[in-house]
């Protein structure tokens, strides 16, 4: 693969431009806002998003979109996925139409209830077998600081997967290929949505068997949803399944947990909101258009539908066990 552009310098997409210039790719990272791209430029630092992390000397940074752009072979979409569709029809006119599309948000838009590899379809009139998607248990801060993780890239093109692998595969960083692009994306989405569950059991004082009960019921209403939407089962069993979903909802370092768990501690959604600092926590808006897609394909996600209420109708954290435990009992499957 050739040099490749990283669009969104956050946490993850300047993270995930460290692990592709590791792994010997050449690239470049745009920013927004130019004073970032001069600090990766000359301290090689990124100190708003990554703290104290030495980032690549190969590393180039810009903020400008066709400096960035020239000769990519490849582009890495790394901005919140509620402002995919905005960004891309900004850079339309500028990507080569036969650039390898790398998606690493994790939402589903509100409003169109869009998967990001469907928004990048729509927005750039590219096939679908030209968008890859990258997911996985992948906290960005513990792969900056080179922690071995692995993770997924998923592709309907299994050779345009390999070549994406090629290009990311590090020694602490191991890419598996799949070709279920539907539910890598659904696994990566709906994470976010269940740690801000647990977050809230946390925030409650709740312990391990309810954090335990969420993880497992909350992958059942993924994989019913995913399955309604054509994924493969086994995939929610996999990095972009499980794998993504015990990290995040586990770790002190998710904004989507550490989000909840303020509301669980009796924070209100501007509150939580604040004190995010601008970072992004995907589930609080992929809540309702999860929700939404759910709903339009009859399929049951009480905990979704549970966030939902918290986040957006004023539903007191303190009352979401005594709504899911008292549901209608029933089989497990
Ligand atoms: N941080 C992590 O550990 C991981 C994040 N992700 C996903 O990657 C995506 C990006 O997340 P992060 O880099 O963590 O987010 P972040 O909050 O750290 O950074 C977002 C980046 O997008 C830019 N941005 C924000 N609004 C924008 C807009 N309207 N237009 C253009 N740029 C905008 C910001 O300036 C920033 O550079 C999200 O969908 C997230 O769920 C996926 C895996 C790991
Ligand atoms: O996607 C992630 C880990 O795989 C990051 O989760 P948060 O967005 O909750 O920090």
């Amino acid at each position: 693969m050739g040099p490749i552009a990283v669009f969104g310098a956050g946490s993850w997409g300047t993270t995930f431009a460290k692990v592709l210039a590791d792994a010997g790719s050449e690239v470049t990272l745009w920013a927004r806002r130019a004073s970032v791209a001069e600090s990766i430029t000359t301290s090689r630092t990124n100190p708003d998003y990554l703290p104290g992390v030495e980032l690549p000397a190969t590393l180039k940074s810009t903020s400008d979109p066709r400096v960035a752009l020239a000769g990519a072979s490849a582009v890495v979409l790394a901005v919140p996925s509620q402002s995919l569709r905005h960004n891309l029809t900004a850079w339309r006119g500028l990507i080569d139409p036969s650039v390898t599309l790398i998606s690493l948000a994790k939402g589903v838009e509100l409003g169109t209830l869009a998967r990001m590899s469907q928004v990048v379809v729509e927005v750039l009139g590219v096939p679908e077998n030209q968008v890859a998607v990258v997911s996985g248990p992948n906290l960005a801060k513990e792969i900056a600081a080179e922690q071995p993780t692995a993770a997924v890239i998923a592709c309907t093109d299994h050779d345009r997967a390999v070549r994406v692998q090629q290009a990311c595969t590090t020694g602490y960083f191991r890419p598996y290929t799949i070709t279920d692009v539907v539910g890598a994306e659904l696994g990566g989405a709906c994470k976010n949505v269940i740690a801000l569950s647990c977050g809230m059991a946390g925030g409650l004082g709740f312990g391990d068997n309810t954090l335990a009960t969420l993880i497992t019921r909350g992958l059942a209403e993924t994989a019913r949803l995913g399955v309604a939407l054509g994924a493969d089962p086994m995939t929610f069993a996999g990095l972009a399944g499980l794998g993504d979903l015990v990290a995040t909802c586990s770790s002190p370092l998710s904004r989507n947990r550490t989000f909840g768990e303020r509301l669980g501690r009796g924070e209100t959604v501007r509150q939580a909101q604040d004190a995010a600092h601008g970072q992004v926590a995907e589930g609080v808006k992929s809540c309702s258009s999860i929700r939404d897609l759910a709903m339009r394909h009859g399929v049951e996600m009480p905990i979704t539908e549970v966030v939902h209420r918290v986040c957006h109708d004023g539903f007191d954290p303190r009352e979401m066990a005594a709504d899911l435990i008292g549901r209608k009992t029933k089989p497990e499957r």
